[in-house]
Order: structure tokens, then C-alpha cells, then sequence
């Protein structure tokens, strides 16, 4: 478990491979700004921006200060602390591909260094195309970029690899240079909030934690739904799908932080290894068969929400107009071992759903049936529900008197909603593990065997598919998917829980003091 109290940062460059993109626009600038606005940076860095088209550094700074503009949640009013921070920002053109360019960014870092007064400390971060990141690897120590004093990290985006062979040459590539401690692998998810805070849920809690096995757990419903179709990702979409742009790593990383056993210590390496346990236990499917009556795919037809018309997923930009291609996933999944034999572990992705929604609902056992207040009452199954995206917080349903009735029994549901409190102040994923990769915490990001086993995993399931796609159903855009994801749950007496706070209308809601 990562403990702020204990990160310590003493000074870094910090290389963002990638400076043109997407994702340094949306997530790192602000993230980086962040840090440095809550004083976690201090001055003790430099930031050297890296991709091929040419700019100056006054262009790359306009750059930062529109994307900051539009995305931090800092404003930038007071110019001249901004530009004290831009002061911070270098560009450079460089091909990845160009050994030789690597050792003029070489003599570029020991400026900054000797500038800030820094001591060798290098954060690599790879925000491109998967099928760059051998090359830069290797390119970074023809460069001679990894002889300096300090140490060197590399963090790499999602996602790593398409299966597990190709991920397994891609971690053969980077370990050719890197060790595996010096690899910080993103799952975006694990620096949520309320994904680090399932370990507190669970194991500071009295009373989670010896309710928390097959003898009081009924099921466990996993849902990361989102109202977005593909955007302008069709390209890289419509040969990931669903099964491995969210399932992969995201969905089956909550599934193991719910699941896990307490590690020994909190330290990373235990706590990754108690992951990595889990992920091994998951049941294989016996035959095809059997992986088509427990996973679902859907891919979104045309249709609307909220009045809106939504085109179908095959007339979206750069994508196939035959694809088959899964924009939803749903599937029953067993953990075998002691803790969680017998208790389903449902997990559903999917775009164009009427909800945007990552969310935990752990259903415990009913009391018994023919107990007096069960048999005149309707009791609703004990939740507690963590809600990790876009609202923050957790919680509990229970079952209680009718204020001035008898006997006559209500759902309650006690909510403690973190962002209605915290607000927007609660920091970023991208800021959490820019940070923790500074302070080389290594907690939230993935190590090569959990990897490796989520793709053995998602492997099976997508061999399978690519045998016949007659299991593809197609759902209208604004729905919760395929009617077989429904009826997934309700061969076992279950059904989805509503997501996003839509409570069955009878429910009373008791909110925190406000
Ligand atoms: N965008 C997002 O929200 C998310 C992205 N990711 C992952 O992050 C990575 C980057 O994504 P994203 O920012 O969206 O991608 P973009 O396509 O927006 O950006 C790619 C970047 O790579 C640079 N680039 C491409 N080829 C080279 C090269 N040969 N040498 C140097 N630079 C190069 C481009 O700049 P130029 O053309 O100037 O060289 C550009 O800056 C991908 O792996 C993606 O899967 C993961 C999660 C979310
Ligand atoms: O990794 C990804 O995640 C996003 C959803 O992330 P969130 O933080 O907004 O919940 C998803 O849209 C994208 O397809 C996927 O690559």
C-alpha cells in the first residue's frame, strides 16, 4: 500500500516520449502541473517534451498553457509563478527510431541537469505506439542516456502487447535494458481513488473483513460502463475490442484487489504478489462451450440516449464496416480458492451505454428464510457498493425499520460520498502514478507476471472467438447491452445491480454530515 508519508522525490528529469499526443495533452501536462501547483515537485526537475515534428520550446509552451488551460484543474492566473514552471519545460525533435538523435537528447539532459542542479535521476515515460518501445529502449542506452549517477525508470502505457506472445516479446525487448524494478507499467485504474482505497475498505474495516469470503458473499458485480463510443479511436479500437482494452487490465485488476488475500506486508512486492494469486486462480474455461454460455460480446447498433441518435459502432471513423469486433463484455468468472469458491464474480465493459459508470457491488448472503421478519418483509440482499468513476465514494445497503411503522422493514442505503465532500480537489490518476514513479513507489502499476497471467486469461477467451463470431449480439447504442448479459445472471437467481446511484425507487438514502 502506498504511503505519502514515505515519498520522498529528489529531483528528476522527466523525458515525455510522445510530447505531440493525445495523452500528454489530456493526462500528463495537467498532472504534472498539479503536482508542481501542490509543491510536490518543487523546482527540482526539468521536463524535456520528445516527438518527431519540429517545434520550438516557446511553441511547445504555448502548447502546455493551452492544455492546461483546458484540462488541469488548477487555474494559471498568477503569471509569474507560470512562468517560473514553463522555465521547467524543454522540446525536442527526435525520431525514436534515430539512434543518433538519443545522444544529442543526452547532451541536452546534462544542461538541464547542471541547470537545476540535479543529480542524474531519469523518468523515461512512453506515452506512444506499443511497437516503439523496444526501439526506444535500446536507444536509450546507445544514447548513453542510462550512464548518468542517478537512477532510471521507464513507465510504459497500455497496451502491452495484443496477447500474451507479443507481450511477452515486448517485455523481452525492455528487459534487455531495463530491470523489472525499474519498470513501471500503467494501469491508469490503479490510481483511482476509490481502486486504492478497496485495500482500506477491506482490510481497516472490523467488520469487511471476516464477511469477506463464500460464507456471506453471494456475488460480486464488477461494471466499467461508458456512455463514449470509439471517438476518433476506431483505428486502434477495432483491433483491441473490449476484451483487451478494458478487461485485460482494468476490469481483472479490481477483480484482484477485491479478491486478493491481505498481504504479509504493505509493501509493493507483496501486495503485487497477493494480485497475481488471484489472477492464477481464475477458472479456466473446461471448452468452447462452456466460455460461450459464461462470456458475452455485444457490439453497438445505431440508437439514442437522452435524445441524442448514436451511429451503429461499423459506421464510426476508421472502422470496419464488417467488424466484428466486441464493444461490450460481460462474463461469469470464479475464483478458485478457499476464500472464494462457489461465489461468481460477474464483469461487465461496455461503450454506448446509458451510464458512465466504474463500480463494485459486493451482494452478501440473505439472513435465513423463515426467520420471522424475512418471511413477512421483502429484505433486499445486504450491498456495499464502491463507486470508483465518475462519483466517488461508497455505500451500504441495509435493511431497516419503517420509521412509525410496526414491523414493516425499508432499504436504507448509507452513503459516504468522497466527492461531494473532497470535490474536484481529489487528485488525478495520472498525477498519483506520475508521482509514485518519481518516488519510485511501485505499488500501483503492474508487475510482468500479472501481465502475463491476465493475458493467459483473456487469451482463452479470445481464441475462442476468433473460431466463429456467431455469439456477437448486437445491442442499441444508450442500452445496457445484450439481453444474454441479463440473463447470465439470472440462470443464477441474480440480476445486475443498478449502477451510478439509480437505487430501486424505495430506497432511503442517509447521506454523511453535511
Ligand atoms: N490518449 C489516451 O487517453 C490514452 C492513451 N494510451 C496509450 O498512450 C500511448 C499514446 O497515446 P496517444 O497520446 O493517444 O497517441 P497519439 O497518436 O495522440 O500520440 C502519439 C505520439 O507519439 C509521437 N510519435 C509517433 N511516432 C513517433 C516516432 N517515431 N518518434 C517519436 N515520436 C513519435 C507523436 O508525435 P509526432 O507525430 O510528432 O512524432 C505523438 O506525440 C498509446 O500507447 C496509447 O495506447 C493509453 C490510455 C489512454
Ligand atoms: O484505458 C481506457 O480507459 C478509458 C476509460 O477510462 P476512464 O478513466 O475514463 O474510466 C476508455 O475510454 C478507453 O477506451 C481505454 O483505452
Amino acid at each position: 500500500m502506498s504511503q505519502n508519508t514515505l515519498k520522498s522525490l529528489d529531483g528528476a528529469v522527466l523525458f515525455i516520449f510522445g510530447a505531440t499526443g493525445d495523452l500528454a495533452k489530456r493526462k500528463l501536462f495537467p498532472a504534472i502541473y498539479s503536482l508542481y501547483k501542490e509543491g510536490k515537485l518543487s523546482e527540482n526537475f526539468a521536463v524535456i517534451g520528445l516527438a518527431r515534428r519540429p517545434k520550438t520550446k516557446e511553441q511547445f509552451r504555448d502548447n502546455l498553457h493551452a492544455s492546461i488551460n483546458e484540462f488541469s484543474r488548477y487555474d494559471q492566473k498568477d503569471t509569474e509563478r507560470w512562468n517560473q514552471f514553463v522555465e521547467h519545460f524543454e522540446y525536442m525533435s527526435l525520431d525514436t527510431q534515430n539512434p543518433e538523435g538519443f545522444k544529442d537528447l543526452n547532451v541536452l539532459t546534462q544542461s538541464l541537469e547542471e541547470k537545476f542542479s540535479l543529480n542524474g535521476n531519469r523518468l523515461f515515460y512512453l506515452a506512444l505506439a506499443p511497437e516503439l518501445f523496444g526501439g526506444v529502449a535500446q536507444n536509450l542506452r546507445v544514447g548513453g542516456l542510462l550512464e548518468s549517477g542517478g537512477w532510471h525508470r521507464l513507465v510504459i502505457e497500455k497496451p502491452f502487447g495484443y496477447d500474451l506472445k507479443s507481450a511477452e516479446e515486448l517485455n523481452k525487448q525492455i528487459r534487455g535494458v531495463f530491470e523489472e524494478e525499474e519498470i513501471y507499467r500503467i494501469d491508469h485504474y490503479l490510481g483511482k481513488e476509490m481502486v486504492q482505497n478497496i485495500e482500506v475498505i477491506r482490510f481497516a474495516n472490523a467488520f469487511f473483513e471476516p464477511l469477506w469470503n463464500n460464507k456471506h458473499i453471494a456475488n460480486v458485480q464488477v461494471t466499467l460502463s461508458e456512455t463514449v463510443g470509439v471517438e476518433e479511436r476506431g483505428g486502434y479500437y477495432d483491433h483491441s475490442g473490449a476484451l483487451r482494452d478494458m478487461v485485460q487490465n482494468h476490469a481483472l485488476q479490481i477483480v484482484s484487489m477485491i479478491a486478493m488475500e491481505a498481504p504479509s506486508r504493505l509493501e509493493a512486492e507483496d501486495i503485487r504478489d497477493e494480485k497475481v494469486k488471484v489472477l492464477r486462480s481464475i477458472r479456466p474455461f473446461a471448452d468452447d462451450q462452456d466460455l460461450r454460455n459464461h462470456v458475452i460480446r455485444g457490439q453497438y447498433k445505431a440508437g439514442s440516449h437522452g435524445g441524442k441518435d448514436m451511429p451503429a459502432y461499423r459506421d464510426e471513423p476508421n472502422v470496419n464496416p464488417e467488424s466484428v469486433t466486441e464493444t461490450f463484455f460481460a462474463a461469469k468468472l470464479h475464483v478458485d480458492n478457499f476464500r472464494w469458491a462457489g461465489v461468481p464474480f460477474y464483469v461487465r465493459t461496455g461503450k454506448r451505454m446509458p451510464a458512465k459508470s466504474t463500480e463494485v457491488v459486493v451482494e452478501f448472503k440473505n439472513v435465513p428464510d423463515h426467520v420471522y421478519l424475512a418471511k413477512n418483509n421483502n429484505l433486499r440482499p445486504n450491498l456495499l457498493v464502491i463507486r470508483v468513476n465518475p462519483e466517488e465514494g461508497i455505500y451500504i445497503k441495509i435493511n431497516a425499520k419503517k420509521p412509525d411503522s410496526e414491523r414493516s422493514i425499508v432499504p436504507v442505503a448509507m452513503d459516504f460520498c468522497q466527492s461531494c465532500q473532497v470535490g474536484i480537489n481529489t487528485p488525478e490518476a495520472y498525477e498519483r502514478l506520475l508521482f509514485d514513479a518519481l518516488c519510485g513507489e511501485s505499488t500501483y502499476f503492474t508487475r510482468w507476471d500479472e501481465v502475463a497471467t491476465a493475458w493467459s486469461i483473456i487469451d482463452q477467451i479470445a481464441n475462442s472467438w476468433s473460431k466463429d463470431a456467431s455469439d456477437l449480439k448486437f445491442y442499441p447504442a444508450g442500452t445496457w447491452g445484450p439481453e444474454e448479459s441479463h440473463e447470465l445472471l439470472a440462470r443464477d437467481g441474480f440480476h445486475w445491480w443498478p449502477v451510478n446511484g439509480q437505487e430501486e425507487d424505495d430506497v432511503i438514502w442517509i447521506s454523511g454530515k453535511s
